[in-house]
């Protein structure tokens, strides 16, 4: 029997990092996916096929008439943590003996804000449970992504492992979620090229948060407010222009309260400047930051965006919002 079964990237509209602090914050599933097949085999042991990912710590000699490859095999585990961890959760829960394949193939750039880490946890969890006859929800999967995404990185809201696997829009307040009303939102994410590390970046806010707390928390209440005047604005009656208007200012507002966080770059806010010059209403990094992703808001104005993204060394991607978290794709016998 084989499983195919996909979940989707995701944007942080509005509180990433104030989340894991237990502040609300507004995410939505994005069109680029994480499929992963899963598959028995022969030999009772865990077997993770991952073609998209860079094997760190790999060195090769070459000689007259031979090739030597050495692996940093620390590394190149860590980096399989998030499937690894997947797959023995779900094992616990059904059958530790069968052997189990699985092959991954992504649309998500890894470490760039947009929840690879998530999609990749929560493909797993579905392919894997689906495999060895577990029956649970999507929402049930989206805990367990939680729990890998706790596992391996420390500390997660969990917001972005939900979000994964229920897609759509929503509001996400210390482990709750509520559904938004979809809507189209004329966004283009800019994406730097580099990569930060949620798990560094998570740390990084945390030193800073022990070390001046009476500065940080200020900053972390004011995040979560932006989310609760965020939420209001999406659920009022209003024309979308005044609207996109309002939602703009408070993405501004919470890209400068991202910064003083530190966890901005050079590029990230390049992009995010280079957006607004170019007509966006709000632009802001979206997930962890260190590199990675960030989003504007511009409507009727998104080739333009687009375009300026380009020109100040970013790579623009025009994306739609999804309705559909976690699928499973196909299940062959
Ligand atoms: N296609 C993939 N195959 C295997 N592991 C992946 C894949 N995509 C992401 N990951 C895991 O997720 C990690 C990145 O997660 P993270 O630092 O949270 O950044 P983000 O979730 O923003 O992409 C990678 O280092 C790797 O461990
Ligand atoms: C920084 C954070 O709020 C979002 C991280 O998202 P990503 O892994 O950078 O896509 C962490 C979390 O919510 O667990
Ligand atoms: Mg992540």
């Amino acid at each position: 029997m084989r499983v195919l079964a996909s979940a989707p990237a995701k944007i942080i509209l509005f509180g990433e990092h104030s989340v894991v602090y237990g502040k609300p914050a507004i995410a939505a599933a994005i069109d680029l996916r994480t499929y992963v097949q899963a598959r028995f085999n022969d030999n009772g042991a865990i077997k993770i096929e991952a073609r998209d990912i860079k094997t760190p710590g790999l060195t090769v000699s070459f000689s007259e008439d031979e090739i030597y490859f050495e692996s940093d095999y620390g590394k190149a585990a860590e980096v399989l943590s998030y499937v690894r961890q997947a797959i023995e959760l779900v094992r616990d829960e059904a059958d530790r003996s069968r052997g189990v394949t699985v092959s991954i193939t992504s649309q998500i750039p890894v470490g760039a804000g947009l929840g690879s880490s998530a999609a990749v946890a929560v493909a797993t969890i579905g392919a894997v449970s689906k495999l060895l006859g577990l029956e649970l929800s999507n929402e049930e999967i989206g805990r367990l992504g939680h729990r890998v995404e706790l596992l391996v990185q420390g500390a997660s809201s969990g917001i972005d492992p939900t979000v994964s696997a229920i897609g759509g829009f929503i509001h996400y307040e210390g482990g709750r979620f509520e559904r938004l009303p979809f809507m189209e939102l004329p966004v283009v994410v800019g994406y730097t090229g580099s990569s930060g590390s949620t798990k560094e970046l998570v740390a990084m806010v945390r030193r800073t948060y022990e070390e001046m707390p009476e500065i940080v928390e200020p900053i972390l209440t004011a995040m979560g407010k932006i989310v609760e005047k965020a939420r209001d604005v999406l659920l009022s009656d209003i024309e979308d222009g005044v609207r996109f208007q309002k939602l703009g200012r408070l993405m501004n507002i919470n890209h400068g309260l991202l910064d003083a966080l530190g966890v901005s770059t050079k590029k990230l806010s390049e992009l995010v400047y280079a957006a607004r010059t170019a007509g966006a209403l709000g632009a802001k990094i979206t997930g962890a930051g260190g590199g990675g992703c960030m989003y504007a808001l511009a409507p009727e104005k998104q080739s333009e965006v687009a375009t300026a993204i380009t020109i100040a060394g970013g790579t623009p991607m025009i994306t739609k919002i999804s309705r559909e978290g976690l699928r499973i794709e196909e299940v062959l016998p």
